[in-house]
């Protein structure tokens, strides 16, 4: 089942989520409608994606390595974050209703996102992408077990940090309101205490042409970033359990800011050596 769910298509992954929501499809219906759609499943020549999830809480950094190792491996990066703050701005008919839960740290209904990943999943297909880094999804049990029924995971990370360097983080977010890209204006450096080594992260500060474009998330307030937390503990912990008892999960304490830690993750994933050669060939 793995060589033919790794085949899978970004719009068959889309129409399948639509599928596995609206009615009691069983795993096996599932993949018996993929393989009469996709005859060339099991070609053992196929190469295979990177399908990979990064799990953590609010404000870890799983987009900022997401992201690195998108660029790296060539496999898009999808936040559900972003795709969540990009229907907000749109002034759409949800847009509203969105912003009411995620201003409260609250979880987006399951039909949404998938409404909203099925859409992005579309026009990569269309744009010819393979493989993806999914950042903030799954994040529910019900999200991850619907994604394991209509593809093949092969690598779950998760990102961890103290929760007081987290809260400090959430708060020091900033965004190029112009260009999108994320800049963190905190300075970190918390004690060591109760056994946790002392930590100290520079701030990512922004080029000169952003600096007067910073935004502040409005989800990035002390009170919501706690709210969030509880969510996380409370909704997004349990997927980590559930990754675990599948083995497909890898633990990852990141030691400090990203000087520290990239080259570190790449070790961990044994792509040190991947971009050497990658930027030899550049
Ligand atoms: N998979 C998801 N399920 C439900 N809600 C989501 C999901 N992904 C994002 N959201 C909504 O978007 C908000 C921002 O998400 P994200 O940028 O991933 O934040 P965080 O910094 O908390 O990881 C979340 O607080 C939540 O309201």
């Amino acid at each position: 089942m793995a060589a033919l769910t790794r085949l899978l298509k970004p719009s068959s992954i889309s129409s399948l989520f639509t599928r596995s929501l609206s009615t009691t499809t069983t795993t096996a219906a599932v993949i018996s409608d993929i393989e009469s759609e996709h005859p060339n499943f099991s070609d053992p020549k196929s190469s295979r994606n990177f399908q990979w999830v990064f799990l953590g809480c609010p404000g870890v950094g799983k987009g900022t390595y997401a992201s690195r190792l998108s660029n790296l491996l060539g496999v898009p990066h999808i936040a559900t974050g972003d795709l969540v703050r990009e229907e907000l701005s749109s002034a759409g008919p949800l847009s509203h209703q969105l912003a009411e839960i995620v201003n409260q740290g609250k979880l987006v209904s399951d039909e949404i996102i998938f409404n909203l990943l099925s859409k992005r999943l579309e026009v990569g297909e269309s744009k010819g992408e393979s493989g993806f880094i999914l950042d903030g999804f799954p994040r529910t049990i019900r999200q991850a077990e619907i994604l394991d029924e209509v593809t093949e995971i092969d690598l779950v990370v998760n990102l961890k940090l103290r929760e007081d360097v987290l809260v400090e983080k959430c708060l020091g977010r900033r965004i190029c309101s112009q260009c999108g890209k994320g800049f963190n204006v905190a300075s970190i450096n918390a004690k060591a205490e109760n056994g946790r080594p002392g930590m100290s992260m520079d701030p990512l500060l922004p080029p000169q042409h952003c600096a007067s474009k910073l935004i502040t998330r409005a989800d990035d307030t002390e009170q919501v970033v706690k709210e969030r937390l509880r969510v996380y503990y409370e909704k997004s912990q349990p997927v980590e359990d559930f990754y675990k008892s599948q083995g497909k999960l890898m633990e990852f304490d990141l030691p400090g800011g990203i000087p520290e830690s990239w080259p570190k993750l790449l070790e961990a994933l044994n792509l040190d050596d991947y971009e050497v050669k990658r930027s030899a060939v550049a």
